[in-house]
């Protein structure tokens, strides 16, 4: 089967209001799929129905050939969970917690010693399996739930955010561990995260504004389709006024995010030197940068995704620019 998971026409509304508006697209076999979209966008809605948690408005949503609301059951054993709140027992053992959940998802008996041994390997815990998890690491205690959402063996593995909290060297870590499980066992792995540098990982990416996909590829695709050229980003004295002059003197689109301006220009090492020589006075700071996600996902829903560590001003200034537009 090439397509592990199917998405048809899914909405989901809660009263008249569309959370999920109408959204198709599929994921393959052993792919790392991001699924990233602003705050509010839609994105845990689709993911709780894919694991059968959310009833569908209309639509149909099938993984690994079943159908999310006909066969709940042989969804659920399809798949494994990592969501941001830790949930395991501290006051158990990292085996115990496996034994635990081995004997929630039915794993026969038989097999159970040597699959928590086998997933304890994947993630380099088992000098410490026998350790009360309330002495874990933040990033152990992870490592821990991306192993028992193994033990069952799923076909896709769901991971809400794997490395919020955590800090840059375990990020790195934990991601060593998903790109290993791709590769060794052919895993799909479906992922939401905030952090741009960690998409760039992702085999294929999602988009998801307001309820819909506005875009899905592969990064290095995502880039060259939506950004295109140079960036440049830009602090001037004023930048609404900049903003402005920068529409109307070069016909370019800007966009403010915390208190930078970003927009794209087609050769950005000679646009510079003619926009300093044009405000000498005006322009503070100014630099130039290939296109990364963050400028993708900028361009496509006209916010950076840590959009909510805007300040209040800022809101305002860019919800004007955009009003302007
Ligand atoms: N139980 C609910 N009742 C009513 N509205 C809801 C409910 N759950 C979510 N919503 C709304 O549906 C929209 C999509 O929410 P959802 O949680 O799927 O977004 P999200 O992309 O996961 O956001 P975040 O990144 O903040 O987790 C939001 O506008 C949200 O307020």
């Amino acid at each position: 089967m090439d397509n592990i998971i199917t998405v048809e026409h899914l909405v989901k509304r809660y009263n008249d209001f569309p959370a999920v508006d109408d959204i198709s697209f599929s994921v393959k076999n052993g792919e790392i799929f991001g699924f990233l979209g602003p705050n509010g966008a839609g994105k845990s809605t689709t993911i709780k129905i894919l694991c059968t948690l959310l009833s569908i408005t209309s639509g149909r949503a099938v993984l690994n050939g079943f159908d999310v609301e006909k066969d709940p059951l042989k969804v659920r054993q399809s798949i494994g969970l990592v969501f941001q709140d830790f949930s395991l027992d501290d006051r158990l053992t990292a085996m115990e917690n496996l034994y635990f959940h081995g004997m929630l998802y039915n794993v026969p008996r038989r097999v159970l010693q040597e699959r928590m041994d086998s997933v304890l390997e994947m993630v380099q815990l088992t000098d410490r399996k026998n350790d009360l998890v309330k002495k874990y690491s933040g990033g152990m205690k992870r490592r821990l739930e991306i192993a028992r959402g193994l033990l069952h063996y799923p076909k896709v593995l769901f991971l809400d955010e794997p490395t919020i909290g955590l800090d840059p060297q375990t990020r790195t870590a934990i991601w060593e561990h998903i790109l290993h499980l791709r590769d060794s066992l052919g895993l799909c792995i479906f992922l939401t995260t905030h952090y741009m540098d960690e998409a760039e990982n992702c085999d294929r990416i999602a988009v998801i504004d307001h309820g819909k996909i506005i875009a899905l590829d592969t990064p290095a695709n995502l880039k060259t389709s939506t950004v295109g050229g140079d960036r440049i980003t830009l602090t001037a004295d004023d930048n609404g006024f900049m903003a402005e002059e920068l529409k109307n003197r070069f016909g370019l689109e800007a966009v403010l995010q915390d208190d930078r301006l970003s927009f794209q220009v087609d050769q950005g090492d000679s646009f510079i030197p003619r926009l300093v020589a044009a405000y000498p006075e005006r322009v503070k700071a100014i630099s130039l940068h290939e296109p990364t996600l963050d400028d993708v996902f900028l361009a496509l829903t006209g916010r950076g995704i840590r959009d909510e560590f805007l300040s209040d001003g800022d809101r305002f200034r860019q919800r004007r620019l955009r009003r302007r537009r």
